[in-house]
């Protein structure tokens, strides 16, 4: 695995400030953006066009695309949960959204409000326009690894809605572990599952660190061949609908970690550091990175 490139997609922006319960000033979105964008970071989420009733942080996605810097070689993709979002996202100028799908029927529900098979339809026209809109589109599955109301999710539920969402024309799947219940052997034994369906090379992993086990469910993907990460940095996020859920594992423990077992990613770690501890300072939570706080502590 030496020297492999592993592509990271910055969520913190979104998927990280979209639990934050205090309003996080646009400006400061901004200013996070446009630092991550300068780490070497190719992918940066910046936002989801989804109702404000529904998640209010992200009410502000259009001020924020319109005031970052764009610079060539990173992509700010954008949730969009309906034709409605993309009508938006396509007049902010993205060229890259995610429409979000999940494997557990109550947490659809609850999420965007329609069932799998409904949200599967809602996308199908979503999709379609932003590919001949020359719009990129990812598809994302939350619950992949357990879901707060249903418990277990079966393997093969997850490789059904990943493999319809490729059909749907969606370049790349990313495998949510929404709850951060998983544990390697079972992310391994996910990851051969979908891959029977949906190739390797087009699958992402989406951990958050709940339970402590996302960077060690990682290098079990990452064993299976899965060479997208998602992550924030920081570790910011949590979720709404599972009472003590952390945010996604940090982008500097990845990158850490990667870097450590000779893969590259590109991203500049110490600058990467530094802005999870400006971030978590910014608005006042603690710096969930392990390896961003010890740099920090390292650095004075
Ligand atoms: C999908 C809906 C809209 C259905 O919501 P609904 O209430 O069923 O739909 P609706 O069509 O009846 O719309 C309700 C209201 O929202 C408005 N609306 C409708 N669409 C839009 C839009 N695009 N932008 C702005 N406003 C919109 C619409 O106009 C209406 O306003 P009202 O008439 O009541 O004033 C709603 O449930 C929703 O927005 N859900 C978003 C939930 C969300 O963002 N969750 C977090 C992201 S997923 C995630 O974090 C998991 C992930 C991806 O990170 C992976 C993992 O870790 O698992």
């Amino acid at each position: 695995m030496t020297g492999t490139t592993v592509r990271i997609v910055e969520v913190g922006p979104r998927d990280g400030l979209q639990n934050e319960a205090a309003l996080v000033p646009t400006d400061t979105k901004v200013a996070l953006i446009d630092r991550l964008a300068a780490t070497g970071l190719a992918v940066v989420e910046a936002g989801a066009f989804v109702s404000p009733k529904w998640v209010p942080q992200m009410a502000d996605t259009a001020a924020v695309l319109a005031q970052i810097r764009r610079p060539t070689g990173v992509s700010f993709p954008v949730l969009v949960p309906n034709e409605r979002g993309l009508a938006q996202a396509l007049a902010a100028g993205v060229t890259e959204i995610a429409v979000f799908a999940a494997a557990s029927e109550a947490f659809s529900q609850r999420n965007i409000n329609c069932s799998i098979a409904e949200s599967l339809d809602r996308f199908a026209p979503v999709a379609r326009q932003a590919r001949d809109a020359g719009v990129t589109v990812r598809g994302y599955v939350s619950c992949v690894l357990g879901c707060p109301y249903e418990g277990a999710i079966d393997p093969a539920k997850v490789a059904e809605v990943s493999a319809h969402l490729l059909e749907l024309g969606c370049a790349e799947i990313s495998l949510g572990d929404t709850i951060g219940v998983g544990t390697p052997a079972k992310a391994q034994a996910l990851i051969r599952r979908v891959a029977r369906d949906v190739p390797v090379a087009q699958l992402a992993a989406h951990f958050h660190d709940t339970y402590g086990q996302a960077l060690a469910n990682l290098l079990a993907c990452l064993d299976e061949g899965i060479r997208i990460i998602d992550s924030s940095v920081a570790g910011l996020g949590g979720c709404p609908y599972a009472k003590g859920a952390t945010g996604n594992v940090a982008t500097e423990d990845v990158v850490y970690m990667l870097e450590g077992q000779g893969l590259s990613t590109g991203v500049d770690l110490d600058a990467l550091a530094a802005i999870g501890g400006w971030i978590s300072t910014s608005i006042n939570r603690p710096n969930a990175s392990r390896a961003g706080r010890a740099l920090l502590a390292k650095a004075g």
